[in-house]
């Protein structure tokens, strides 16, 4: 069955508060588990059938008045997927040419990619062994699939470059070619992003490639999905690809007539040091734009504790009166730590090292970013000498949420790597992190990562380019912190997972709901949103 997966379709206010069921994606291995099950139980060259004739249609569709159909297709079967949409487009009379730029290797062919070189021909499809001499209106990319697994050389490379230059749309059958189906690493040394409109129709299963990594930035706007008749439970996924659902749903949090703010949860931030206390040096904003992402996101009451003497602190946030801004010590006085979600980070600098051993012994809910995660490394010093990662597993033991949300670097720096090396394996860096301090760990960038100990993770559908603006990651805090603040105390870890993944989800869907227009467009092509246009 053809279905989209990106663009997310616009999801409105859901009502019910239903999350959408997140999709199993299967990486390299899986899906040649996947197809031999499948192609057990079927007639030969049934896949190859279906998956060509799903290429063809989506190409017709996308394109309906191309008249130069240029098809460039490798000496595999994702070749072999290329020659059959050229044979079945040749056989409906779609557009004046359709020509194949052939890699392949005749005598090295597999039998599925065999089969359909001889159904081309037999269509009386062009075979060309260069590029084409004009400029296509419609290139189908068919050079590599699942099977690339090194760097690319030589005529392969040229034809990946002459590819991505292509101003030409574009449409990719099941990866991009260049895109490791596992990673979303790429493997040449020419841009991922591509020159012209693109979109890719995963075949069999969903990668995982596709979905973090640079996989979102080579496989263009779209991305579709056949799965062929397979069924995917016949193996077990490498990760799920979560889509944003019913949270906040706020439509069913104001119809409960006899609510009141306590019953919303309370978050506390610490963070934002004021230049004030601080020889000039301030990060105040940080705490506020998480603390007012939380209220927006449906927390009860919000406290904002700035780690500074009381004459340093702001009397108000202008912005968000309801925000209760007082000192940190002040804030973790009390039982409020306990009784909070607590966001410690967003810009706390080098005064939260301090606040840290109290906050892993006293808070049940705690969401580590930012400036918080960096002073994970001092908490020993800072106290009684136990390590940081042995206090994060006590709070584990105890059933407590801790959730750490680093960056690339903050990751590596975590991890005692580079950040190269979490970049080219953010699946397998966030879960090691996850299982190293027992932690659910939201690894952000390009295709966040969601993971926790013993679990698959997660790749969050929704987020995009826009985020990539200063105190966006304050705004997912706060975020978080609202998720967290309504978690029943027993919601247990597969609940406590979805609820952060449900926060990651919706922080990536606001870009979406920002209303593009509604900056002048001044500055050359309009001004770009910041972080505080995240929130209404
Ligand atoms: N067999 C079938 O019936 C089906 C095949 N499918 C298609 O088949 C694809 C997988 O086909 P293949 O396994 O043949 O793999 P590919 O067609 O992706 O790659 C072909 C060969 O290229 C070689 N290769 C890898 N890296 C290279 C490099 N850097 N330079 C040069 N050569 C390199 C590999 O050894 C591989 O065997 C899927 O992506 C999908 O498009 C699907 O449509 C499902 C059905």
């Amino acid at each position: 069955m053809l279905r989209r997966i990106l663009p997310l379709p616009d999801l409105g206010a859901p009502e019910d508060g239903a999350t959408a069921r997140p999709l199993p994606l299967h990486g390299a291995a899986a899906s040649r588990r996947l197809e031999q099950t499948a192609a057990a139980t079927l007639p030969p060259h049934a896949l190859m059938e279906r998956a060509g004739t799903a290429v063809a249609r989506l190409a017709r569709a996308w394109r309906p008045h191309a008249r130069h159909v240029q098809v460039l297709a490798g000496g595999g079967n994702n070749g072999g997927d290329g020659l059959l949409a050229a044979a079945r487009l040749c056989q409906a009379g779609f557009g004046e040419r359709v020509e194949v730029w052939w890699l392949g290797c005749e005598e090295r062919l597999p039998p599925d990619a065999r089969w359909a070189l001889a159904q081309a021909r037999a269509a009386g499809v062009a075979l060309i062994g260069e590029p084409p001499a004009a400029e296509p209106d419609l290139v189908i990319d068919a050079l590599f699939g699942l099977g690339l697994d090194r760097p690319l050389q030589g005529a392969a490379l040229a034809a990946l470059r002459w590819l991505q230059a292509c101003p030409a749309p574009t449409l990719c059958v099941d990866l991009p070619s260049g895109l490791d189906a596992d990673h979303g690493h790429w493997w040449a040394d020419t841009p991922p992003q591509p020159a012209g409109p693109r979109l890719t129709l995963a075949l069999l299963t969903l990668k995982p490639g596709l979905f973090t990594g640079l996989g979102r930035a080579a496989a263009g706007a779209a991305i579709w999905f056949d799965d062929l008749g397979a069924d995917a439970a016949a193996a077990p996924p490498d990760a799920w690809l979560a889509l944003p659902g019913g949270w906040p749903h706020a439509a069913r949090q104001r119809a409960d007539h006899a609510s009141h703010k306590g019953r919303r949860g309370d978050v506390l931030v610490l963070g934002g040091v004021p230049p004030a206390a601080h020889e000039g040096v301030g990060m105040t904003g940080a705490a506020l734009l998480a603390g007012r992402a939380a209220l927006r996101a449906g927390a009860g009451r919000v406290w904002v504790g700035l780690p500074a003497p009381a004459h340093a602190i702001p009397a108000v946030d202008a912005v968000q009166p309801a925000l209760m801004l007082r000192t940190a010590a002040a804030a973790l006085d009390g039982d409020l730590p306990q009784r909070a979600a607590v966001v410690a980070g967003c810009g706390g600098g080098k005064a939260l090292a301090p606040l840290l051993p109290a906050l892993l012994a006293r808070a049940p809910r705690l969401v580590l970013d930012a400036d918080a995660l960096g002073a994970l490394g001092a908490v020993a010093a800072a106290d009684d000498g136990t390590d940081w990662r042995a206090r994060l597993h006590a709070r584990a033991a105890r059933g407590w949420t801790t959730v750490l949300t680093p960056h690339p670097l903050e990751a590596a720096r975590l991890l005692g790597g580079d950040v190269a090396a979490v970049q080219r394996r953010r699946l397998e860096a966030a879960q090691a992190l996850a299982e190293a301090t027992r932690a659910i760990v939201v690894l952000k960038g390009s295709g966040t990562v969601v993971a926790a100990p013993d679990a698959t993770p997660r790749i969050v559908a929704s987020g995009s380019g826009w985020l990539a603006t200063a105190g966006s990651g304050d705004v997912l805090a706060g975020l978080l912190g609202a998720r967290l603040a309504t978690l029943p105390a027993d919601a247990g870890t597969e609940a406590t997972v979805t609820a952060v993944t449900e926060a990651v989800a919706a922080h990536g869907a606001l870009p979406a709901a920002w209303p593009h227009g509604a900056l002048p467009a001044a500055w050359p092509h309009g001004w770009l949103p910041t972080a505080s246009d995240l929130l209404p």
